[in-house]
């Protein structure tokens, strides 16, 4: 951005960087969502129907970007959601992104399926994202590593019993490179995915889709999200609630927080856009928990419209793989920093100078006008 050529003036120019310069195995894999992908297009587009409804002459010289989740303090309410297998988009992979959230003051979601170590990520806001593995055992025992390493909260993931179909990743019969490892597995014999023998399921050939066939408990129950609550010592979020009647068995299930999620439109396809099921999500849990949003976020006006509609942050997915791509750690940093400027000047010209200031009146939802 700094260099000869045009400066990036959006995300979208790190995702078109990204989209010339990584592999097709690599690019295909972060980019594409389920299916025909109605879903991921659906993520971007819902935030264009919602529409800002600024207040003026509110004197916006100072505008605090600074909040709180689960009582942690960040300097914005944009944060990292996990994206599994980072070192394919930079050598230095989820240890870059960790440094620039810390850099940023903001939280880091790591993914179980990191290609760095739980153990290796500095200190900072993190979270530990957690599948419900098929070993038991080994699913406590990352719990527990992430207690011990500092880690403050576990997102659950709960929309994936089963890997969404991913048509790019069928065709390229995506692997992950072999000098590369699921690095919390390393010894358990079960860090590398796609090899020879596990794509060779005859519906499927995608080797994450084998592999999260081999590794992933599809009886996946509310009784799973109970276990996780009686194992951890640390506040225990749900990701991937798309509905009012799921939140309100989340809470009742004790959770300490709701992660409005499609996984990026990765998962099933067709599903809404998580801007346009926030409310509905918000108004089921009443404020019994905080609740957080992710997909198709690329804008400060996507971050102001979902604290709007109830979000407490959100996390962006893709975005921090492209700038990863783009440049390691100072790529994440000048990510987060346009985002945030973004969102500070929509603050700014909506009449807020903090996030408590952002409250649904300030935004006009199609069919839902609510005064
Ligand atoms: C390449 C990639 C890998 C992902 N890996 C994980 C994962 O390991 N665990 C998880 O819970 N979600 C995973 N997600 C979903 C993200 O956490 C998040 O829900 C989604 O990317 C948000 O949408 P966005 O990419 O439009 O910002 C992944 C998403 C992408 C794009
Ligand atoms: C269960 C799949 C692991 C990574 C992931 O969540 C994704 O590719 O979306």
């Amino acid at each position: 951005m700094t260099g000869q050529g045009t400066p990036f003036v959006s995300l979208d120019d790190f995702e078109q960087h990204a989209m010339r310069n990584l592999d097709r195995n690599a690019l295909d894999y972060y980019r594409s969502g389920a299916q025909d992908m109605i879903t991921l297009k659906e993520n971007q587009r819902a935030f264009d129907r919602v529409f800002i409804r600024p207040r003026v002459l509110r004197d916006v010289s100072t505008v605090a970007l600074s909040t709180s989740i689960l009582g942690e303090q960040i300097a914005s309410p944009i944060c990292i959601a996990p994206t599994a297998m980072q070192r394919m988009a930079h050598p230095d992979g989820e240890l870059a992104t960790a440094r620039a959230a810390k850099r940023k003051s903001t939280c880091m979601v790591l993914s179980s399926w990191s290609t760095t170590r739980i153990e290796d990520i500095g200190d900072g806001v993190k979270w530990l994202q957690l599948y419900v593995y098929k070993d038991r055992e080994a699913t406590r025992r990352l719990i527990e590593r992430a207690q011990d390493s500092g880690y403050t909260a576990i997102a659950l993931t709960v929309d994936t019993p089963y890997l969404g179909r991913r048509l790019a990743d069928i065709r390229n019969r995506f692997r992950l490179p072999p000098h590369l490892t699921m690095a919390n597995f390393a010894d358990t014999g079960k860090a590398q995915v796609g090899k020879a023998e596990a794509t060779s399921a005859a519906d499927n050939a995608s080797g994450l889709a084998a592999y999260v066939a081999s590794q992933i408990d599809p009886t996946l129950n509310w009784s799973h999200v109970e276990w996780v609550k009686s194992v951890a010592r640390i506040p225990v979020l749900v990701k991937g609630i798309l509905t009012a009647e799921d939140a309100v068995l989340a809470v009742n299930a004790g959770v300490d927080g709701i992660i409005v999620s499609n996984h990026g439109g990765r998962q099933l396809d067709t599903v809404p856009a998580t801007i346009d099921v926030l409310e509905e999500v918000c108004r089921a849990v009443d404020g019994r928990v905080e609740v957080f949003l992710d997909g198709g976020v690329r804008r400060g006006t996507d971050v102001f419209k979902a604290l709007a509609l109830g979000a407490r942050a959100v996390f962006l997915g893709r975005p921090v793989l492209w700038a990863l791509n783009y440049n390691g750690e100072d790529g994440v940093v000048e990510m987060l920093n346009m985002i945030n400027e973004e969102l500070r000047l929509a603050m700014a010209l909506a009449g807020c100078v903090s996030v408590a200031d952002i409250t649904r009146n300030h935004v006009k939802v199609p069919g839902q006008p609510r005064l």
